[in-house]
């Protein structure tokens, strides 16, 4: 089964498009774990267990468990994903970029060590930085297009001069990869929620990728406008939401709060599909 295959079956067996992002920051967790870094794995596999049929994928940031030394809780994690929700795709946000050689390094890290489904990339170096992620036939790779963060402006939204019809990075970026990068149909989008008229540009350039969408939730991005700008019958949409999720509550209730809030937000985003309540 490709990556892409597997999105499409998860989406259809949880009805959604909302994938829990799994950042763990100890200093959030509630009293009798918090502060305590050892107590990573078991505080996201409790979000896993209580959302795990809500998602169309979850979303560690290898960035909380490196940051702690916590690399053995979240290959810990990825068993534990593997043997309870073996339907759910997992997508390690990296964000590598490197040169061919180094990324052969990542790419093993990514899909042999850690064994997820897809990986987020910088395209800033190049092709030959993407390739060797493409050496795995049924694994995604999600290519940074346009950020949801403010600073994703400084370069993102330049003009080619260079390239046809001079598009904004940006644009460019979602042309290769919807065309001449794409080899085996592995590639994917990083687009945010906070630009929703970027999402659409977007789609009018690559109609059937997949689009990961972070910045609902905490970075206030627009659940409902994305799905309209992203949403097509046959391109995913996979749309994160990590802190609103994860610190619902700060109580010893926060797997059941991070439930409630997966499924308000799963609601909000199907109800937002254009063929929502059509029969
Ligand atoms: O453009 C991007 C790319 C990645 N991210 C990542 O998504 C989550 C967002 O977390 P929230 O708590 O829902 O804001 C986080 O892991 C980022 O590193 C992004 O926000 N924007």
């Amino acid at each position: 089964m490709t990556f892409l295959e597997r999105l499409q079956a998860a989406q259809r067996q949880n009805g959604s498009m909302l994938c829990v992002g799994l950042d763990p920051e100890p200093t959030r967790f509630p009293q009798g774990m918090k502060d305590n870094a050892a107590r990573i794995y078991d505080f996201c596999a409790r979000i896993v267990d209580a959302t795990g049929d809500l998602v169309i994928a979850f979303k560690p940031q290898i960035a909380y468990f490196a940051a702690h030394r916590a690399e053995e809780q979240l290959e810990q994690l990825m068993r534990h994903l593997r043997a309870n929700w073996p339907h759910v795709p997992v997508i390690l946000d990296a964000k590598r970029g490197d040169i061919g050689s180094t990324a052969e390094q990542y790419a093993r890290e990514a899909f042999e060590r850690y064994g997820a489904d897809a990986v987020t990339l910088s395209p800033f170096m190049g092709f030959d930085s993407v390739q060797p992620y493409l050496k795995y036939p049924d694994k995604g790779a999600f290519l940074l297009c346009r950020t949801s963060n403010p600073g994703g402006d400084d370069l993102q939204n330049q003009r080619l001069a260079s390239v046809d019809g001079q598009p904004l990075l940006y644009e460019h970026v979602a042309r290769l990869a919807q065309g001449p990068w794409n080899l085996n149909g592995q590639l994917g989008l990083v687009v945010g929620a906070t630009y929703p008229a970027e999402i659409e540009r977007v789609r009018e350039i690559a109609p059937t990728l997949p689009l990961l969408i972070p910045g609902v939730g905490a970075q206030g991005g627009d659940a409902v406008a994305t799905v309209r700008a992203g949403w097509r019958e046959n391109g995913a949409i996979v749309v994160n939401s990590s802190r609103a999720i994860l610190y619902a509550s700060s109580g010893m209730d926060f797997a059941d709060a991070a439930r409630a809030e997966a499924l308000r937000t799963r609601e909000v985003l199907q109800a937002a599909r254009p063929t929502a309540g059509k029969p």
